[in-house]
C-alpha cells in the first residue's frame, strides 16, 4: 500500500472524464437562451469544436499540448457582453459538479474563472464596472 499512489487516485483527471464533461456543457450550451444563439451563430461543426476543446482542456489541465490556437482572438470580434461569461461560469460549474468528483470540480471551475478573467479583459468586457454598470474609462 502506497500512500502516494492512494492521493492520485483521487487527484488524477482523465482525457475521458474532460471529454465527458466538454460533451454535456456544450450540448447545454447550444440550448442555452443567451449563450446559445452567440454559439450557434459562430460553430457549423459541433462534433469538431468538442475536440478542439478537448484538446484545448487537456492541455490546460493534463499539460497535453495537444492545443494549439489563439482563443483571445476567437473570442474578440463575437457579441459577447459580461453576462455572457456569468452564464458560461455558472454552466461549466454546475456540469463539473455533476459529472467530476469535487476536488476535480473546483479544479476545473478554477482553471476557467481564471481564464474566463483574461480573456473577458481582452475582449473588452472586464469586471470592472462602476456602481451603473458602465465601464471604467481611462482618462488620458
Ligand atoms: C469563460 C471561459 C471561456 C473559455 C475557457 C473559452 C474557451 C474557448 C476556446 C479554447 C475556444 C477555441 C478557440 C480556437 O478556435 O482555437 C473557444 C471558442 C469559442 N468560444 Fe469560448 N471560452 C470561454 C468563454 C466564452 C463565452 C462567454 C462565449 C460567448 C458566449 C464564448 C464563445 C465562443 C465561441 C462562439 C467560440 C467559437 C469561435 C469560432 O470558432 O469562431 N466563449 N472558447
Amino acid at each position: 500500500m502506497n500512500a502516494s499512489n492512494a492521493s492520485r487516485d483521487i487527484d488524477t483527471l482523465t482525457e475521458a472524464q474532460l471529454a465527458l464533461l466538454v460533451d454535456r456543457f456544450y450540448d447545454r450550451v447550444r440550448v442555452h437562451p443567451t449563450l446559445g444563439p452567440v454559439f450557434n451563430a459562430a460553430i457549423d461543426d459541433w462534433p469538431g469544436h468538442k475536440a478542439l476543446l478537448v484538446s484545448f482542456w487537456s492541455s490546460v489541465a493534463l499539460g497535453t499540448r495537444s492545443y494549439r490556437g489563439n482563443p483571445m482572438a476567437k473570442h474578440r470580434g463575437l457579441p459577447i457582453h459580461a453576462e455572457h461569461f456569468e452564464h458560461w461560469l455558472d454552466l461549466w460549474q454546475a456540469t463539473a459538479a455533476e459529472l467530476l468528483p469535487a476536488t476535480q470540480a473546483a479544479r476545473m471551475v478554477e482553471y476557467a474563472t481564471r481564464i474566463g478573467r483574461s480573456l473577458r479583459y481582452g475582449v473588452g468586457v472586464g469586471e470592472r464596472t462602476r456602481g451603473l454598470g458602465l465601464p471604467v474609462m481611462d482618462v488620458p
